[in-house]
């Protein structure tokens, strides 16, 4: 992997809390899924990385550029899609004139062209029969859309897309998930979820972190593997302390210890994530 992005000693506190520990990570070509619970410092490493926030140590490459120097982070945004967690839009604004505005902050400035790839986003986000819908008009979903259709103005490089999926329906939902790897098949793609099925679906590499570190980077099918053995199906109420829960077709689907009239089941990415998760929790 040649890599676009690389964190070495990244710390980041707030407080007296170290919200990222002195992380060291890379990065390069292709969808890459961060999981974590919340408060884990997903979006301070995004936030780090899409230069809208000064690590307090550490170092930073993006696209071969410096973000801890003014020129270095004028370059990366140039070259740069962030749908951050909370984007802040103007109600009043179209949803034209909401990424028309962004286009004109990303400095495209031929009007002709910048109105073509407003109108190109607009269609990649399924929202070309919004265009004129006032944004404080638009559902959580169609503002997540717009959101997403910002980050793609320019065709940028690098891609950082904190919790996407947020509020889309299961039909924008996959939308996304085609768009998204689409764009993996050439550029660098990162994004914070906690839907584990996207990650399946969709990342070739995911990341989970808790307390401002890493827990695990792997495949989705590596993660998945880290719940071998552990996960089962029973007819009968597992005991307390275990972690289970009625299926549709009634029966318990446990995750640790396999109680003694249950069977293995295939475990999924979910099931990997919670018992990784769950074990440091206990332990903490
Ligand atoms: N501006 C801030 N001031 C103080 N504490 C902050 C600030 N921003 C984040 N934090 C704290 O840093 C920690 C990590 O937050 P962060 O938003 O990076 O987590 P996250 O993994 O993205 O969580 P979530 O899944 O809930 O979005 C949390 O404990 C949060 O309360």
């Amino acid at each position: 992997m040649t890599p676009t992005v690389t964190v070495r000693g990244l710390r980041k506190r707030y407080g007296h809390t170290a919200v990222l520990d002195g992380l060291d990570i890379a990065f390069g070509a292709g969808v890459t899924g961060l999981l974590g619970p919340n408060g884990a410092g997903k979006t301070t490493l995004l936030r780090c990385l899409a230069t809208t926030l000064a690590p307090d140590a550490g170092e930073l490459r993006v696209l071969g550029l410096d973000p801890a120097t003014a020129s270095g982070r004028t370059g990366v945004r140039r070259r740069l899609g962030y749908l951050p967690q909370d984007p802040g839009f103007y109600p009043h604004f179209t949803v034209f004139e909401t990424l028309d505005y962004v286009a004109i902050l990303k400095e495209m400035t031929d009007r002709r062209e910048r109105h073509r790839e407003v109108t190109r986003v607009l269609a990649e986000v399924g929202l070309a029969d919004r265009a004129r819908t006032k944004v404080r008009k638009l559902s959580g979903g169609m503002r997540q859309r717009l959101a997403l259709a910002q980050a793609l103005l320019d065709e940028p490089d690098l891609l950082v897309l904190d919790e996407p999926t947020v509020g889309l329906d299961p039909e924008q939902r996959l939308r996304l998930r085609a768009l998204v790897s689409r764009l993996g098949e050439s550029r660098t793609v990162l994004l914070s979820t906690h839907q584990t099925e996207d990650v399946a679906a969709l990342c070739e590499r995911v990341v989970v972190m808790d307390g401002g570190r890493i827990l695990f980077d792997g495949t989705p099918a590596g993660l998945a593997a880290v719940a071998a053995g552990r996960v089962s199906l029973g007819d009968h109420r597992p005991g307390p302390g275990a972690l289970f829960w009625r299926t549709a077709d009634g029966r318990y689907r446990t995750i640790g210890d396999t109680p003694a009239d249950a069977v293995p089941a295939e475990p999924t990415v979910e099931d990997g994530y919670l018992l990784l998760v769950g074990r440091t929790q206990e332990a903490a």
